[in-house]
């Protein structure tokens, strides 16, 4: 018996996938919602379907193993059809907060160089404004305690990523950074500031990069935005 949020999940990223085409390349996301568009991806593959992936993290290329989704690379392809991944909130400007599973700068990389980014995310993570869910920002390991200072100055509460006590590594070797910064009105200005200090890799904001969010209710249904 699966549980509402659950439900919300998957109707979200089984919609997505009916996006994909044939002779597609995709960008396979990261999370408990990304999960359920590879699941619907490795079933159409399983189907036949010519798509190929390209997976935000280890994780989600073991799972595109393990259902058989052919993997490509940028050494092999430039330029992905399409992306779907997560999101931690998604504003209704359709900016997004994502890095709350630590893959941020791959899930950045794969979305900037995909002709389409469609967000999937449950009912709950579509919020007026973003900033209730901590900000994540991917560091340099080197220096970490001044750029976590420097991040202070910025306003917000940074706190740096543990994994039952020990510091999260990041499938880039480095750290992760969650700064609370309560309500951000001006995303652009605020990944900027962060982009600033050296030592930042990148931000888990993405600002107007999302064309299309499917959003997943509790009771099965989708809704399907467009910027
Ligand atoms: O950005 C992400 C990982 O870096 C995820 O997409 C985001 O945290 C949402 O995860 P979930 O679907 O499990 O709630």
């Amino acid at each position: 018996m699966q549980d509402q949020i659950t439900i919300a999940k998957k109707a979200a990223g089984e919609k997505a996938a009916e996006f994909i085409r044939p002779g597609m390349v995709v960008g396979l996301g990261t999370g408990s919602t990304a999960y359920w568009a590879i699941q619907k991806i490795g079933a159409m593959v399983q189907q036949g379907l010519d798509i190929k992936g390209i997976a935000t993290s280890e994780a989600s290329a073991q799972l595109a193993k393990e259902l058989g989704i052919p993997l490509t690379s940028f050494a092999e392809t430039q330029r992905l059809d399409m992306d779907i991944d997560g999101a931690d909130e998604v504003s209704e400007r359709l900016d997004v907060i994502k890095g709350g599973g630590g893959a941020l700068l791959r899930e950045k990389i794969v979305a900037f160089h995909s002709k389409q980014l469609i967000i999937i995310a449950d009912e709950h993570k579509y919020v007026p404004t973003l900033g209730n869910f901590p900000l994540a920002v991917e560091v340099i390991p080197f220096g970490w305690e001044v750029t976590n200072s420097k991040l202070q100055t910025l306003g917000c509460v940074p706190t740096l990523r543990k994994k039952q006590q020990e510091i999260f590594i990041t499938d880039n070797g480095n750290y992760i950074i969650d700064c609370a910064f309560g309500k951000i009105e001006n995303p652009q200005q605020v990944h900027n500031a962060l982009h600033n200090i050296p030592g930042i890799v990148e931000t888990g904001l993405f600002v107007q990069m999302a064309h299309t969010v499917v959003l997943g209710y509790e009771d099965g249904s989708t809704k399907v935005l467009q910027r």
